[in-house]
């Protein structure tokens, strides 16, 4: 186990083949989840990418501190792994709030990141309404209420089966999240607008949706790529929100296509 301390939070991440000289993809989670979801994809695609990846504070091993944590904490908290582990440059990865994230490293940091990679994510996800009432019933109540309903969204009905032990383990991930480390994110998302900023991005970039995605559905998505000038769009099928456990193969080839083109890595 590896941590980090960063202001008053320890944060847990880890890195596997950095000092292999290949490229380096930098993963940024979403809400509710640890950094195990994205365990298939660095099994798919560890042979020619390393990988830097991380607990947001407040979500897995990482320490939630005693402050709000904005989008631009949780950047800070990867430029800070990034510094610490002397990398120039990554491919960066956000997947949800983790691409909100990301928008905030290419929009404040661009000279850092080679390509985006905007997954399941928006310019602007839900409403402050929306948010409000989320942070107010888990407050309230706690977690458990809202975590089948959350599911619903993660995941379509195929892989949300009794005999799924995945969907059991994701259930019981989200279902044991610490609630101020959640609500504390939910509202850096309740805060986050990126619809004017990142028209100025430059960046070689791919925009992802899940075709069955109830948190940010294709066309979402599909709004966030037109902002970006020459992004590409792409979808997964038979896919919530989450593809990197529904659909691990599919998404993995699906980047892989999109970095092999870029003849700058
Ligand atoms: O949990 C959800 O409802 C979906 C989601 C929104 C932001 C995020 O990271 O996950």
């Amino acid at each position: 186990m590896k941590f980090l301390q960063v202001g008053d939070a320890a944060i847990h991440y880890q890195a596997d083949g950095l000092s292999d000289g290949r490229p380096i993809i930098a993963l940024v989670n979403s809400l509710g989840t640890d950094l195990r979801i994205w365990d298939p994809v660095v099994a798919a695609l560890g042979r020619h990418y390393a990988f830097l990846r991380h607990d947001k504070r407040g979500h897995g091993l990482s320490e939630t501190g005693s402050a709000p944590a904005s989008i631009e904490t949780h950047a800070a908290d990867v430029l800070a792994l990034m510094a610490h582990l002397d990398i120039e440059r990554v491919i960066l990865w956000g997947l949800s709030i983790g691409g909100l994230v990301a928008q905030s490293i290419a929009v404040s940091h661009p000279e850092r990141v080679r390509a985006l990679i905007l997954s399941n994510t928006a310019h602007k996800i839900g409403t402050a309404e929306m948010w409000n009432a989320r942070i107010g019933a888990i407050k309230a109540e706690g977690l458990s209420p809202m975590v089948d309903p959350v599911m619903e969204r993660w995941f379509t009905p195929a892989f949300r089966r009794a005999d799924n032990p995945l969907y059991a383990g994701a259930r019981t991930m989200l279902a044991r999240q610490e609630v101020e480390g959640y609500c504390r994110s939910a509202a850096a998302v309740r805060d986050a607008d990126f619809t004017e900023a990142l028209r100025g991005v430059a960046l070689p970039t791919l925009c992802i949706a899940g075709s069955g995605d109830g948190s940010t559905p294709p066309a979402l998505v599909r709004e966030l790529s037109a902002l970006i000038p020459g992004s590409h769009y792409a979808e997964i099928d038979a896919c919530g929100h989450i593809p990197c456990l529904e659909q691990p193969d599919a998404y993995a080839a699906c980047v892989a296509d999109f970095l092999t083109r870029l003849p700058e890595l």
